[in-house]
């Protein structure tokens, strides 16, 4: 499997935009998955989209199209900004989503189910979409994110060319490397239009996937709780 562009998001254009306060050296569309600040520079400047046009125009023309037909003309472009959007995420540092936490004292779990998920899959780069559940059990110290900061962290990963487990998986392992709490549990169900609309055509198939983290991993009482309100039967 190759992980490289997951492992190293940092490697395009906005390399120096780790820095919780680098988000200047974003464009727009990435500084949107961070916080809701309006802010940002033209993804022009941080994406080459007129290599993106080329290579689209050469797949019509490949296909079988004619793209310089009154309805293509303009697809080139449309894919290529739309490739700035889907694939956002790696020009963003995750760890800046998290920079933002809060005391609380509240050491009992934290879940927010329901999250909406959408990706591409990075073998047919065709979407696969469906839910995020994710819960915490904050550390000793007792400190909290925002809850939309959970949903954020789905956002900026999903918008790489992603598998599911992967995916499942970063969201867990950042959350307890920032939020250092006692525990994780990501649960992941998604349709994957590869299976749906090609090859195989089977519509409707969820695939389901964990990571459990910290002592939700160890204590099988408070995983099977937090499993119970994720997947209610
Ligand atoms: N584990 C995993 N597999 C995925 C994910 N998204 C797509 N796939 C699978 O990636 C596999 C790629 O298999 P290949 O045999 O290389 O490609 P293919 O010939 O297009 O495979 P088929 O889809 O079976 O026609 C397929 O089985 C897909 O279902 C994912 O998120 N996780
Ligand atoms: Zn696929």
């Amino acid at each position: 499997m190759n992980t490289d562009a997951a492992a190293s998001p940092d490697k395009g254009l906005a390399a120096s935009s780790t820095e919780p306060d680098g988000d200047e050296a974003l464009d727009y569309v990435a500084a949107r998955l961070i916080s809701g600040k309006l802010t940002g520079r033209p993804v022009e400047e941080t994406m080459d989209l007129a290599r993106i046009e080329k290579a689209v125009r050469e797949i019509l023309i490949a296909v079988g199209e004619d793209p310089d037909r009154d309805g293509l003309q303009q697809t080139p472009a449309r894919v290529a900004r739309a490739y700035a959007e889907l694939f956002a995420g790696l020009r963003v540092d995750p760890a800046q989503v998290l920079s933002t936490t809060f005391e609380a004292n509240h050491e009992e779990l934290v879940l927010v189910r329901d999250i909406d998920v959408m990706s591409l899959c990075e073998h047919h780069l065709l979407p696969f979409r469906g839910s995020a559940h994710i819960g915490y059990i904050p550390g000793p110290d007792g400190r909290i994110t925002g809850l939309s900061k959970l949903a954020r962290l789905v956002e900026v990963f999903a918008r790489r060319p992603q598998v599911q487990e992967r995916l499942t998986s970063q969201i867990a392992d950042l959350l307890m490397s920032k939020l250092a709490p006692r525990g994780v549990v990501v649960v992941l169900e998604c349709e994957h239009m590869c299976m749906a609309m090609r090859g195989i055509q089977k519509a409707g198939a969820k695939t389901i996937t964990s990571a459990v983290r910290g002592t939700l991993q160890h204590d099988a009482k408070s995983r099977a709780e937090a499993m119970a309100l994720i997947i209610p039967r």
